[in-house]
């Protein structure tokens, strides 16, 4: 686990006896965490919904890692690094049934992974299951009143407006203009690396990508992030994702944070750097003249000109901050991720690679950039994508809360307020929906096979809340993918050491080194 309990205690020392506490525990992460964790237990906390939900009937299943008392706290500390992994043992040790999880100061959860529960949490029993608290208390700081954590009438505006820059005549323009000049900045970064004999990370690349794509897409915003040294609002994005997913993890994150101010404060500067640079991308758009603005149509534009609500009222600075940032975590990190999985895949199975890029060839003749209709009809390399992205998906993991007590189609009964979660990682490695070779990388699956239903592929989400970039996500990811793999053959300099990070998405950890060379 990164963050010990040790790692948690303040840096400066605090006064009196607490201080004295504190240094002596510092140098005993064990004692120090079974003592907090048992004082945990011990305080009654107002913040605990245990008590507000009926006993746990003795017909859940626990979840396999569970201990008395403790719930999974301590399956999920020793397990903190390969969460994902973990869960899935979990799964298999309950034949992918529905388990509960408890944990002291935090609701019990259902975890599900039938897809007939997760169809009636998306689509069958839509306005029952909301994001509700438990994602905004976590998320709130990044996430605002954006998108991603809006319910009701809000979430029905946002989503109308933002659909308008999803068309077809939009893409062709993207892949034509946007993606084309980004991805001739990246050939050319790949073919100095090459001819330098060099190794480059792809994963810092692939979000420079998509940041400079969605930049443009979304605000009309060049942030020319392929051709700058740092970026350092990307860092501290990275950074800030990081420390939610520790409160998605934690239940007890909130006392946690009182006691490591340091980690906090750092939290803080990261926040006030990632809004004053989407405050920057709004001034900007403030400043330019009625006749420039008008001629837009991004989806900044449109937000500034919708209505937000009946009464006519527009959106404000710190409503349209967050509807930039919630778009830019949209629009940058996930296609980026799966396109580094993809390299990652595609490195341990060089047969795969030789397929890819034959079909490539095969499609392009002379020419050396796709067009749109090429990328939307390669299917070899649209599979390797989804491929990728079944074993390896970036929305790792997600939940819905219920407004009112409902049964699932598998007989759980769920209490009003209680969360129902999935782990879509997880949930793809299931052997009853992708078959007995469920964990392999067999991009044929998505050509010879049934394509399955949303609700067993829930990489994109499902029912009425689909991810409303799917089609651009696949657009983007196999344009970068076939253009690369006209010019390079690319290979990670050591793929059986990559792994991913415990974060609110799902990146590998740290870089993705690769070996680039040049094919024509
Ligand atoms: C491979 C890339 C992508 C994957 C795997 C992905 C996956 C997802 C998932 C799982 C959700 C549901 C999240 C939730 O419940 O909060 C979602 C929602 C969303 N995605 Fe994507 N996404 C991708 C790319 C994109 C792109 C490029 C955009 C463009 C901006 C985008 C825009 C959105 C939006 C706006 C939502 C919120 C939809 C709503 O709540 O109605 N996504 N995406």
């Amino acid at each position: 686990m990164p963050a010990t309990i040790s790692a948690l205690i303040p840096q400066r020392a605090a006064p009196g006896l607490l201080a004295r506490l504190l240094a002596l525990l510092a140098g005993r992460p064990r004692v120090s965490t079974a003592l907090l964790l048992l004082a945990l237990v011990l305080v009654r906390n107002r913040h605990t919904a245990l008590g507000s939900y009926p006993r746990m009937s003795k017909s859940y299943i626990r979840h396999p890692g569970s201990v008395p008392v403790l719930g999974v706290i301590p399956w999920a500390i020793s397990n903190y690094d390969r969460l994902h992994d973990a869960m899935t043992d979990a799964f298999r040790q309950v034949g992918f049934k529905t388990v509960v999880i408890t944990a002291p100061f935090s609701p019990p959860r259902f975890i599900v992974s039938d897809p007939r529960c997760i169809e009636y949490v998306l689509r069958t029993n839509f306005d029952n299951f909301v994001k509700g608290k438990f994602f905004d208390d976590r998320l709130h700081d990044i996430l605002g009143t954006g998108i991603f954590n809006a319910d009701g009438e809000h979430w029905r505006v946002l989503r109308k407006t933002a659909a308008n820059i999803f068309t077809t005549r939009g893409f062709r323009m993207f892949v034509e203009t946007i993606f084309a000049d980004e991805m001739k900045l990246l050939v050319a970064k790949l073919d100095e690396t090459a001819v330098a004999g060099q190794a480059i990370d792809m994963k810092d690349l692939f979000f420079r990508f998509t940041l400079d794509g969605f930049g443009m897409i979304g605000f009309g915003y060049p942030l020319h992030c392929m051709s700058r040294g740092s970026v350092p609002f990307a860092a501290a994005f990275d950074r800030m994702q990081t420390y939610l997913a520790y409160r998605v993890t934690s239940p007890s994150w909130w006392i946690e944070e009182r006691i490591k101010a340091s980690a906090r404060s750092k939290f803080l500067a990261d926040k006030r750097l990632i809004r004053e640079f989407a405050q920057t991308i709004i001034d900007q758009r403030r400043a330019e003249t009625a006749e420039k603005r008008e001629a837009r149509s991004d989806l900044l534009t449109l937000l500034m000109n919708v209505s937000a609500d009946d009464s006519g009222r527009k959106y404000t600075d710190d409503e349209l901050r967050d509807h930039v940032l919630n778009f830019l975590i949209a629009g940058r990190d996930t296609t980026a991720q799966v396109l580094s999985w993809t390299v990652y895949y595609l490195s341990l199975h060089p047969e795969a690679r030789k397929k890819l890029m034959a079909e490539i060839d095969a499609t392009l003749g002379d020419a050396t950039y796709p067009t749109y209709e090429q990328v939307k009809g390669m299917k070899y390399a649209n599979a390797v994508f989804s491929e990728a992205l079944r074993l390896s998906p970036p929305v790792a993991r997600n939940g819905k809360t219920a407004i009112e007590a409902c049964t699932l189609p598998d007989g759980t009964f769920v209490p009003k307020g209680m969360t129902v979660g999935w782990f879509t990682y997880s949930m793809s490695r299931n052997p009853a929906v992708w078959g007995a070779d469920a964990e392999a990388f067999r991009p044929e699956r998505w050509i010879e096979e049934r394509i399955r239903t949303q609700y067993e592929n829930t990489s994109f989400n499902a029912g009425p809340r689909i991810c409303l970039g799917k089609a651009l996500a696949e657009l983007e990811g196999v344009y970068v993918l076939v253009s690369m793999f006209r010019h390079f053959d690319v290979v990670a300099v050591d793929p059986s050491k990559i792994t991913y990070a415990n974060s609110l998405t799902l990146p590998i950890k740290g870089e993705l080194d690769c070996r680039i060379t040049k094919r024509r």
